[in-house]
C-alpha cells in the first residue's frame, strides 16, 4: 500500500462529524435472475447511505454487489427482477421517494439527477463519433432542455476541469483520450447534473494502478468539495478500507456484516469477512497500523 494515497486521520474526523442524514435506505431487498434454475443474486440485503459517506461494498466476485446496485438505482433489466424489498431516496429537499415504485419521466428524472452510476469500464461506452463537448453537453440538452448554449458550454468546460481534463479537450474524440481521460470523462458526466448519491461500481479497474490512484484521489477531493455520497464497489478491499467511512461485506447475495472502516478491519466479527481481510497481506503492516493513519494524498495521474 503506498502510504501517499492514505487519507489523513483529521479528514476522518472531519468526515464523521459532517456525515449527515440518511440520503438512501434499502430494507430487505431481494433481486433474482429469473433463469432456469432462478438465481437468488441478492436476498434480503438492508444498507443506509447517509449523507456525504462513502459506504465500500465488498465481497468476492458474483456475490452479487453489481445486482444490488443495480437495484438500487432501478437499472436492473430482465431476467433480473426484484422480488422484495424497499429503496427510498431521501431527497435534499425534504421528500423521500420510494425509487420501486418510480416509472417512466419520474425514473428518468431520479437517475443521473438524484443517483448517478460508474459503472466498471464505462470508458468504452463513450459514443466513438461525438466529441466529449458533445457528450457532455447531451446530458443537459436531455435533462436541462431549458438551460442556454453559452451556459451548457461553459458547465462542460467546469466538468472536465473538475475531474482534472484539460478543457481544450471538449473537442477531441474518445479515441484521442488515453483510459484514464475517458474515464474521468465519465465521472465527469455522472457529477453534470449535481447528483446527491454516485454509485461507482469497479470504477477503475480496468486502468493501470498509478492511473487509478489518480481518479481515486480526484473522486475523494469532489466528495469533499461536491459533498455527494459514494458508493463504491470493487474487488479491492485494501482500497476500501482506506477510503470508505463504513464498509459493507456481502457473501452469496447477503450482507453478513456492515460497520465503520475501522472497525472492519480491527474488529472484523464475521468469519467470511476475516477470511477476507486475511486474504490480503498487504493490510497487516508489521505494526498493524490502520492504513488511514497515513500521510495526505497528493499528485494525480
Ligand atoms: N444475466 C444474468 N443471468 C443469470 N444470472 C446472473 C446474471 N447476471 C448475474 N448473474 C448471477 O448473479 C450473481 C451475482 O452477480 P453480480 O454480477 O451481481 O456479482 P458481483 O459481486 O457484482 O460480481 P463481480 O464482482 O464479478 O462483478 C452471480 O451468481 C451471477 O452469476
Amino acid at each position: 500500500m503506498n502510504p501517499t494515497n492514505a487519507v489523513t486521520t483529521t479528514e476522518v474526523t472531519r468526515r464523521d462529524t459532517v456525515m449527515g442524514e440518511p440520503v438512501l435506505t434499502a430494507r430487505d431487498v431481494s433481486i433474482e435472475y429469473e433463469v432456469d434454475p432462478p438465481v437468488k443474486a441478492v436476498r434480503g440485503a438492508s444498507i443506509t447511505l447517509h449523507r456525504g459517506e462513502i459506504l465500500g461494498l465488498a465481497g468476492e466476485s458474483g456475490c452479487g454487489k453489481t445486482t444490488l446496485a443495480y437495484g438500487l438505482n432501478r437499472l436492473l433489466k430482465a431476467p433480473a427482477l426484484m422480488t422484495g424489498g424497499e429503496v427510498v431516496f431521501h431527497d435534499a429537499s425534504g421528500a423521500d421517494i420510494d425509487v420501486v415504485a418510480l416509472d417512466g419521466e419520474s425514473l428518468r428524472r431520479f437517475r443521473w439527477d438524484k443517483v448517478s452510476m460508474v459503472f466498471q469500464g464505462s470508458m468504452n461506452s463513450l459514443n466513438p463519433v461525438m466529441n466529449v463537448r458533445k457528450q457532455l453537453a447531451d446530458v443537459f440538452l436531455t435533462h436541462r432542455p431549458k438551460m442556454k448554449r453559452a451556459e451548457r458550454d461553459a458547465r462542460c468546460a467546469e466538468l472536465l476541469t473538475l475531474v482534472g481534463v484539460d478543457p481544450a479537450r471538449l473537442s477531441s474524440f474518445p479515441h484521442e483520450l488515453s483510459g484514464g481521460m475517458r474515464q474521468r470523462v465519465m465521472i465527469a458526466m455522472a457529477l453534470a447534473l449535481d447528483p446527491q448519491v454516485m454509485i461507482m461500481d469497479e470504477p477503475t479497474t480496468a486502468l493501470d494502478v498509478v492511473v487509478q490512484r489518480g481518479i481515486i484521489r480526484e473522486i475523494m477531493r469532489l466528495r469533499e468539495r461536491l459533498g455527494f455520497a459514494v458508493i463504491f464497489i470493487t474487488h479491492d478491499l485494501p482500497l476500501l478500507i482506506e477510503i470508505s467511512d463504513r464498509i459493507a461485506v456481502m457473501l452469496e447475495g447477503e450482507i453478513i456484516e456492515q460497520g465503520a472502516s475501522e472497525q472492519i478491519y480491527r474488529n472484523p466479527e464475521h468469519p467470511y469477512t476475516r477470511r477476507l481481510l486475511s486474504s490480503f497481506p498487504s493490510l497487516r503492516g508489521e505494526r498493524g497500523d490502520f492504513i488511514r493513519t497515513g500521510a495526505a494524498a497528493g499528485g494525480a495521474a
